[in-house]
């Protein structure tokens, strides 16, 4: 199968400073993709550039036969890119149920799971968004995102403040997605959930791809030790 997501050179600048400089990369339909580095290395400025919350200021990004990098970020959420935040952007004043309808009345594609059911919603659905805990918020933010039927789903350190179990479940559930044919990045600090989830990751350092490969093989490049891993990948 070709690629289903094929980035080409982008770029992305804040003044005179490249967060993102001339990054390229393809990922295939149903593929999970870790993306790593070192904090500031540009992973979520290339998340916010794939799901058109920035303008790439150079490069391509074609996605199922389609250019989007010129693409306002709801056009791309209506083809099938979506996306989750390190800091979950649920309507706090709404309930979990509210939320998850919003998402759903704006969705141009038939969710591929129940996202209530799917992620264990039920007993959680009156409650206000705002009164949720931090696992709970990026649940239900991964929920909104499943509500929309994403064919590429982009998850924001998603494993950051779960505990063990909470983290292996959602190991499970993406895994789950991947099967369903759902191509998806992981932007990720936690090392042990990426290497649960995929052979393939992109460091990056300084918004550029400094190694693509296993994180075995990760740990051994002297670069990547430099700038990021001090010899302990997983
Ligand atoms: N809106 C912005 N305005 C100015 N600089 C920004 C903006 N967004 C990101 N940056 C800068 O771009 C660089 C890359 O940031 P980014 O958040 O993409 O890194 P990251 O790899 O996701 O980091 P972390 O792992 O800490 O989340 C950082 O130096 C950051 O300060």
């Amino acid at each position: 199968m070709g690629a289903f997501l094929k980035v080409d050179q982008i770029s992305k600048r804040f003044g005179g400073f490249y967060a993102v400089n001339g990054l390229s990369f393809e990922l295939k339909q149903g593929e999970i993709l870790g993306l790593v580095g070192p904090n500031g290395s540009g992973k979520t400025t290339c998340i916010n550039v794939l799901s058109g919350i920035y303008a790439a200021d150079g490069g391509t990004v074609e996605f199922d036969g389609k250019m989007i990098h010129t693409m306002p970020s709801y056009k791309i959420s209506n083809i099938g890119i979506n996306r989750t935040y390190q800091i979950p952007k649920c309507f706090h004043s709404l309930t979990v149920k509210e939320n998850i309808d919003v998402a759903l009345a704006h969705a141009k594609h038939k969710p591929q799971v129940d996202p209530v059911e799917f992620l264990e919603l039920q007993g959680i659905m009156g409650r206000n968004a705002g009164t949720l805990n931090t696992a709970q918020q990026k649940t239900l933010d991964l929920a909104r995102a499943l509500a929309t039927g994403p064919k590429l789903l982009l998850v924001d350190e998603l494993a950051a403040g779960l505990n063990p179990e909470e983290t292996e479940s959602m190991t499970t559930k993406l895994l789950h997605l991947s099967e369903q044919g759902v191509s998806i990045i992981v932007v990720e600090h936690l090392l042990s959930f990426v290497h649960a989830l995929t052979k393939r990751v992109i460091v990056m350092n300084a918004g550029k791809q400094i190694f693509e490969g296993d994180l075995e093989s990760a740990s051994k490049d002297p670069l990547v030790n430099q700038v990021y891993l001090g010899g302990d990948a997983v």
